[in-house]
């Protein structure tokens, strides 16, 4: 059985209430105006801003989950996450397995011992994305995952996506890229006005 996410009626600051689903496999885009509150909606689900309304994992309440376990399975990637280790490789649980898949990523060997800083947005965008998904979580809220990439990384970083949900991974995606949309989601929900 695939795994299911179910929002219902999530809302805070002016923004939803929204209500969605998504399925082990399957990607869902969220799109809307600039404004419209996708990120909120996404950090809603991962249960990082007060809200109303309810999130559900297989049937299970948010609620009667602890709050970190809840954010290890349904995991918000934020667009410009926070590094706070000295080195990208201490930001991991397991620097050693990162290298194959920062290859994947075209990302170059060394950039693992650097310090965050020294990286370029891009390289880390993906190795943010790389951090992500380190803990194998179910459901994956990418919140605009390639906005500093070019297309060849984009595809690269697609490519990982699309290789997590054949093996189970639920996927929330915002993306202001109408051909990310196209190639990646499997549905698309409109919030907020009509762009
Ligand atoms: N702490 C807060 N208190 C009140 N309102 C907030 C707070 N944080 C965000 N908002 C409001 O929520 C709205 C939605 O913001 P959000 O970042 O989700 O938009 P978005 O659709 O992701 O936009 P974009 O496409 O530009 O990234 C914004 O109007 C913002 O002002």
């Amino acid at each position: 059985m695939p795994i299911a996410l179910d929002a219902t009626q999530l809302q805070c600051f002016d923004t939803g209430p929204v209500s969605l689903s998504v399925t082990g496999g399957q990607c869902l885009a969220v799109a809307g105006r600039s404004g419209s509150g996708k990120s909120i909606l996404l950090r809603m689900i991962a249960d990082l801003v007060p809200h109303s309304g309810e999130c559900r994992l297989d049937g299970v309440p948010a609620s009667a989950i602890p709050a970190p376990l809840w954010r290890s399975q349904v995991r918000y990637a934020a667009s410009e996450p926070g590094w706070w280790a000295p080195t990208i490789g201490e930001h991991f649980r397991d620097p050693a397995a990162l290298a194959d898949r920062a290859a994947q990523l075209g990302l170059p060997k060394d950039a693992i011992s650097a310090p965050p800083e020294r990286l370029s947005t891009g390289e880390r965008q993906r190795f943010a994305f790389l951090r992500a998904i380190e803990e194998r979580p179910k459901v994956l809220l990418l919140d605009e995952p390639s906005s500093a990439l070019d297309l060849e990384a984009t595809l690269a970083l697609e490519g990982m996506v699309r290789a997590l949900m054949a093996d189970g991974l639920a996927v929330i995606l915002v993306s202001h890229d109408a051909d990310q949309i196209t190639r990646l989601a499997d549905s698309i929900l409109t919030i907020g006005d009509a762009a």
